[in-house]
């Protein structure tokens, strides 16, 4: 097998520094060794460089780090983004859905597939959990794009037995069609499954029930889904759900909460639900431009961290405001400043990395740049725009990294390797 090295400024953050002293590994002069698409070695250049003789070694300018892990993003809402008026219900009914019925056309979910991947690329994205929509061919043409770049995505059709006309499945034909995805996709490249009621509201309790029961016999697939996003939406939970003392119990009865489940949002969640997703080692997708845009509120990563629940960072595209899990550690922070909580830039990065992948059961192959895993990185650019590099020049690690949470985006991404292959750059896009 071929090795390549990659010599250049290296900044990971495998293990959380809320927990763990040692957490931020940062090589101001590193080499990253990639063979068969893994990372081999990793440390510091003058001391690894030797034990490589006659290694090819590319330098790449600006800061490395870890491919950005997205824990909770809808493809199908890619041209619904920055849709104007409304919280989430409303605008569930007036800009989603009908985004989402469009999908079921082949052609649109091809075309949007593509757009998807090469967008998630271009931002630096290497691996994400992904919505779907009810239609199976929406998750078969994006399996499809993902397949076909290597990419590490975990997506699911949406089921939802109870949705409005013309974006509604079968409480039982939803099930067939969610198993036999699994059963074509299963082991497939880099991809995974997660069985994706949309919400509470939208899924019979014989459809829920069965998500339960293939939730259970498919030992390496996820649940994901959204919780206590909004008010309005917790309110119509409680009315639909009466027998259930919270949103989360509606779950819990049907077997949905386990150590494989996601939910997006988790915004108003009392601490007794809290320590209830801790305790079945649930966790949990932070959606901060999400939650902004829509006003759904301000979650509280402190309690969250309290209760020991898992947390990863998702960009919610589209209720989300960008794609870029730099800004979406931007506008974490803010939601840090507005509670009194201050997130940290290298705790930020490791949500949108390590902290991501461990949300999605990961933890050994993506997000910390560890020897074994495989080596999807990103090449960032602190220099990326003038404001940039006005802010970063000479300045010292933290700060650079928060100014690139602050200020950067996709310019900030100067190329996207995939398994030690570039897959996009910024002049380029991505490569197919
Ligand atoms: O942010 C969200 N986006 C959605 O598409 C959705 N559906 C249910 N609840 C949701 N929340
Ligand atoms: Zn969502």
């Amino acid at each position: 097998m071929s090795r390549h090295g990659f010599r250049g400024e290296i900044l990971s953050v495998p293990r959380d520094p809320l927990r763990h002293d040692d957490a931020i590994r940062h090589l101001a002069d590193g080499l990253l060794v990639v063979e068969g698409g893994r990372v081999c070695a990793i440390g510091p250049y003058a001391t690894l460089a030797p034990r490589f003789a006659g290694l090819t070694i590319e330098p790449l300018a600006g800061l490395i780090v870890p491919g950005f892990v997205d824990t909770h993003v809808h493809y199908p809402q890619l041209g619904a983004i920055a849709a104007h008026g409304g919280q989430l219900l409303e605008w569930l009914e007036r800009h989603i859905f009908p985004a989402e019925a469009a999908f079921a056309d082949p052609d649109h979910a091809a075309r949007m597939a593509r757009l998807f991947c090469d967008a998630l690329l271009r931002h630096g994205t290497t691996s994400a959990l992904v919505f779907a929509t009810v239609h199976p061919g929406s998750v078969e043409a994006l399996f499809r794009e993902a397949l076909a770049r290597d990419m590490r995505l975990i997506a699911g059709k949406v089921l939802m037995d109870l949705g409005p006309d013309g974006l509604r499945d079968g409480a039982e034909s939803g099930l067939a069609e969610s198993a036999a995805l699994i059963a074509r996709w299963r082991g497939r490249g880099r991809l995974g499954y997660a069985v994706t009621p949309r919400f509470a509201l939208t899924s019979s309790p014989d459809q829920l029930t069965g998500a339960g029961a293939l939730l259970a016999r498919h030992p390496d697939i996820l649940l994901h889904t959204h919780i206590a996003e909004n008010r309005a939406e917790i309110d119509a939970v409680a009315a639909a759900f009466p027998q259930d003392r919270d949103y989360l119990a509606v779950y819990e009865r049907f077997g949905l909460v386990g150590p494989r489940s996601v939910f997006a949002h988790g915004v108003h969640l009392a601490p007794d639900a809290m320590a209830r997703l801790a305790a079945a080692g649930s966790g949990i997708a932070f959606c901060p431009s999400s939650n902004l845009f829509l006003g759904s509120g301000l979650f509280d990563l402190a309690a969250a961290d309290a209760a020991g629940v898992r947390v990863g960072l998702g960009s919610d595209i589209g209720a989300g405001t960008s794609l870029s899990m730099l800004a979406t550690c931007g506008e974490a922070y803010k939601i840090g400043q507005l509670r009194g909580d201050t997130l940290d830039p290298f705790r930020a990065l490791y949500l949108a990395t390590a902290g991501g992948a461990a949300l999605l059961g990961l933890e050994d192959r993506i997000g910390g740049l560890r020897p074994g895993q495989d080596a999807d990185f990103v090449q960032l650019d602190p220099a990326a725009t003038p404001l940039l590099a006005l802010r970063t020049a000479g300045r010292p690690l933290a700060e650079r990294l928060f100014a690139l949470h602050v200020l950067g985006d996709d310019r900030a991404v100067a190329a996207t390797f995939l398994a030690g292959r570039r897959a996009a750059t910024r002049e380029t896009g991505a490569f197919r």
